[in-house]
């Protein structure tokens, strides 16, 4: 019933609906073969428009790893010869609803327009199963694993393999459900072990809990909450954090949890922003002893939730995928200016917000322009390593699947124009195996997840530069905790000694 409400949706409303959906920019590569890309390139919008601020890390460098991926690929003789890899890639807004919308466009020409008058069945040939040309071969991402929720439910009725390099709510893993989604991240059942071991391995019991409202927030503190369960890790508090929040929201929130006194760590599988708005209720709040912090990777590595809140935020335990800095992405991406990376769109507005400057319509040699990505402040967005990754995986797929087909021509055959995605996914997407750019492992299980290798950070001040905060690594998990508790260091306010516990 719900496909056949969603088709007639689309069919009844489709020729008026699409004929404005998809005005957000979009970046476009021609190629023989388009890859969709969808990236959070703002962050949601706020008092009622639909994009916020550019996201300058998890959307603007994501968005040229693929970029730089892609480059690397069309000028590698071994993958696809004579063939030309292309880019379609569209700005999710951070929001599952634009994303969607979005993504409409990657299957445009698989839709057969016709006239809402007609019965509200909904036939199979409204939704044309067989690739049409000018339909992309898969789609990379989103990060969201609310966006990529929603996203697979479209492409699946069309067949459309979509690999995500960010997502990880254990609810993709449902391959009944999302039967065309694979990721190169693994699924956050593992990152709630991660969690509860960290927690046992200090003696604590104790905690309180906050869930941004959604899949990865809700599925994440309930994965944890069953792993807590089994190590006998009481919960004191669980709070979520709903997608109308406001600032009273999080001031009540720091309230709640301040009246559960023994319950001094806090589990967040939250957005980044519900973070960050979080530790600025808690800087509000003028709290005389810090919570100790203990975030999944909504949170991870980022500068964004701690600016402004660095002493509420130190102690924090952070986890982070583990990933290696892609060196190459950093050599290109340093590079670019906006004279000459024409080709992102988003660029210039990407430029002007990260330098609080305006760039010209007419180029000119203005202050500007002369600024520099690479002024030393750089850090490499954490999950570039997983979008190269999910690029090269589809791509590998690809070429093993043209040598199949086309026995090895050195152009497509009539066997891949269209492109049967069932067949790409099935029998080549899943079956993918190579050593990466950074030559770790890259390959699926069998439902479609990446390997699960965690980083343990801990936030705190930088040891030669006083006024400065860093996050320091001090563990990692991969199947089991390895870490130096010693090697953590908490808030001041917090008195854990060597052989004590923290009051439960
Ligand atoms: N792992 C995530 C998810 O949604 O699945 C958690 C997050 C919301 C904060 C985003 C992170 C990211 O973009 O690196 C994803």
């Amino acid at each position: 019933v719900s496909f056949l409400l969603m088709c007639y949706a689309v069919v009844a409303v489709y020729p008026e609906y699409l004929a404005n959906v998809g005005e957000g920019k979009k970046l476009r590569v021609d190629g023989n073969i388009v890859l969709g890309g969808l990236f959070p390139i703002h962050e949601k919008g706020k008092n009622g428009s639909i994009c916020g601020i550019i996201n300058e890390d998890r959307g603007i460098q994501r968005l040229e790893a693929m970029l730089f991926a892609i480059d690397l690929i069309n000028n590698d003789t071994n993958l696809l010869p004579g063939i030309t890899i292309g880019a379609e890639i569209r700005d999710t807004c951070s929001e599952d609803t634009y994303a969607l919308e979005q993504s409409l466009e990657f299957v445009r020409a698989s839709l057969t327009t016709v006239s809402a008058s007609t019965s509200p069945e909904c036939p199979a040939e409204y939704v044309n199963k067989t690739r049409q040309p000018g339909v992309v071969a898969g789609v990379i991402g989103g990060s969201y694993s609310t966006v990529s929720i929603q996203v697979a439910n479209l492409l699946r009725l069309f067949q459309i393999p979509q690999i995500s390099y960010a997502s990880t709510s254990s609810e993709l893993t449902d391959r009944k459900r999302f039967e065309y989604f694979a990721r190169t991240v693994p699924p956050d059942t593992l990152q709630a072990k991660a969690i509860a071991d960290i927690i046992a391995s200090f003696g604590w019991t104790y905690v309180s809990t906050i869930a941004s409202e959604g899949n990865y927030g809700e599925s994440g503190i309930y994965e944890f909450t069953k792993e807590a369960g089994l190590r006998n890790i009481c919960i004191a508090r669980s709070e979520k954090i709903l997608r109308s929040a406001d600032s009273q929201t999080y001031d009540n929130i720091i309230t709640r949890l301040r009246r559960k006194q023994n319950a001094r760590v806090v589990v967040l599988f939250t957005r980044v922003e519900d973070a960050r708005d979080l530790l600025s209720a808690a800087k509000r709040a003028n709290l005389s002893q810090n919570f100790i912090w203990l975030a999944a990777d909504g949170w991870g590595a980022q500068e964004s939730p701690v600016k402004g809140s660095e002493a509420v935020a130190e102690g924090a335990i952070t986890i982070e995928l583990q990933t290696k800095k892609v060196e190459k992405f950093d050599e290109y991406f340093l590079h670019l200016n906006p004279r000459t990376n024409k080709r992102n769109p988003w660029f210039k507005e990407y430029w002007e917000q990260k330098f609080q400057c305006e760039l010209p319509e007419i180029p000119e040699e203005g202050s500007c322009e002369k600024r520099s990505l690479d002024d030393g402040t750089h850090l490499q967005e954490k999950k570039t390593q997983f979008v190269v990754d999910a690029v090269y995986a589809l791509v590998m797929a690809l070429d093993h699947m043209h040598r199949v087909v086309c026995n090895e021509t050195s152009s497509l055959c009539d066997g891949m124009i269209p492109i049967n995605g069932k067949q790409l996914f099935k029998e080549f997407v899943l079956k993918v195996s190579f050593k990466d750019i950074v030559d770790q492992q890259v390959s699926f299980d069998e439902n479609g997840n990446g390997l699960g290798r965690y980083d343990i950070l801990n936030f705190r001040r930088d040891e030669n530069h006083p006024n400065r905060y860093q996050y320091v690594k001090v563990g990692k998990w991969h199947g089991q905790l390895e870490m130096d508790l010693q090697a953590v260091e908490f808030h001041p306010s917090v008195s854990v000694l060597s052989d004590t516990k923290l009051p439960m």
